[in-house]
């Protein structure tokens, strides 16, 4: 009994597969290492370097292992990106999904856990944004995740598929040892360009839009730790495990933060300057995502460990610190 990990070689897929691990469960990854580093996956995963639109390639993987869930990570995820190349965003992100599912079909297996994100809500109408919320992603790439949900939702009535989306709000951190983190190439998510400029690998940090309508005029998000994450896709492997229907969660914190109050959070983490300027906004993003993981608490039980932003940012800071080249020696 083996879960399938797509994307295990990336940020998040990573730290899920050493949680996996940790709990006893065999793991197999499949990653293209498109954009994940080899060197991060659980020495104890098995490892399959491929595309996962290459159907012939994927369908071996599931012939050699004995996949009884899968949980898929494979995506692009930069919103600014996919403002500008929509169907590449379509392309791996749905097409990609499509193969998975076909194989997935082919070999009878009907459990899937997969990652959703806060940007298939859009300008959300609420706040704290619920699973009931209106999704209307302002951007391809959150688009392409609402229509992975719709595939998933056709394929359960079609053939049983039983799934579940998480839908994340901002991943952060990295594993306590500080042994794996987050390593993007060009980096574009904010904590990481903030220690960026905390080490001086960068100069300054430029704030994408200064008159939102916000607090402070910088767009609002909800941090989460990425072990917290890592340990909601077990539950929610659990929970399909046990029987239940497929459904939908956001895992975020509950807390809005402004940029600014994370170049403060992390000047106390790293007591590093953080220079920063004001530039202009950033095509496709939303002003505010908070979220509410209420049922994810009571549905899933999911209890996150980490809710100090300035913790969150320690690890993330340790495991810059200790890996200054990130995945290269
Ligand atoms: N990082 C965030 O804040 C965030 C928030 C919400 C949702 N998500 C979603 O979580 C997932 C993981 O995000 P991440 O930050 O770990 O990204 P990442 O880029 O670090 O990881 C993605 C992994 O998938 C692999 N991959 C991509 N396309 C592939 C393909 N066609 N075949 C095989 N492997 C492929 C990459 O090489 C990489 O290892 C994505 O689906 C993303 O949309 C991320
Ligand atoms: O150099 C930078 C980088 C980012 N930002 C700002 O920081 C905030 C967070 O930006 P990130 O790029 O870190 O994250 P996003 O909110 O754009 O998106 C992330 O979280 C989303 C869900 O909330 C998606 O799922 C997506 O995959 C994931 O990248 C945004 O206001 C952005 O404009 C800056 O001001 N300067």
């Amino acid at each position: 009994m083996t879960i399938l990990v797509t994307g295990g070689a990336g940020y998040i897929g990573s730290h899920t597969t050493d949680r996996l691990i940790e709990q006893g469960f065999d793991v197999a990854v499949v990653d293209n290492l498109v954009t994940g580093h080899r060197q991060s996956v659980n020495s104890k995963a098995k490892f399959y370097e491929g595309d996962l639109r290459d159907r012939a390639f994927l369908e071996s993987v599931f012939t050699k292992e004995d996949i009884t869930g899968v949980v898929h990570f494979a995506a692009f995820s930069l919103v600014a990106e996919s403002m500008k190349d929509p169907l590449k965003y379509f392309d791996n992100n749905d097409y990609g999904f499509i193969v998975l599912l076909e194989v997935m079909n082919k070999f009878n297996v009907k459990q899937l856990v997969f990652s959703s994100t806060a940007a298939t809500y859009g300008e959300a109408k609420e706040i704290p944004i619920t699973e009931k919320t209106p999704q209307e992603p302002t951007n391809p790439y959150g688009e392409s995740k609402l229509t992975m949900e719709k595939f998933a939702h056709w394929q359960d009535v079609a053939h049983g598929l039983k799934w579940v989306a998480l839908r994340y709000f901002n991943v952060a951190g990295a594993k306590a040892d500080g042994s794996i983190g987050e390593d993007h190439r060009p980096e574009s998510h904010l904590i990481p360009i903030v220690l960026q400029v905390a080490s001086g690998k960068r100069e300054k940090l430029q704030i994408f839009g200064g008159d939102y309508p916000t607090k402070d005029g910088t767009n609002v998000r909800d941090y989460v730790h990425v072990v917290d994450l890592a340990d909601a896709h077990i539950l929610a492997l659990q929970y399909l495990e046990a029987g239940h229907d497929s459904n939908q969660f956001n895992l975020g914190s509950a807390t809005g933060f402004s940029n600014l109050e994370i170049v403060e959070a992390a000047r106390k983490a790293t007591k590093k300057e953080i220079p920063y300027e004001i530039a202009d906004r950033r095509p496709g993003d939303p002003s505010t995502l908070i979220a509410s993981s209420q049922k994810a608490r009571e549905i899933l039980h999911w209890e996150p460990k980490y809710d100090d932003i300035e913790k969150i940012i320690a690890t993330a800071w340790l495991w810059t610190e200790q890996h200054p080249n990130g995945f290269d020696k």
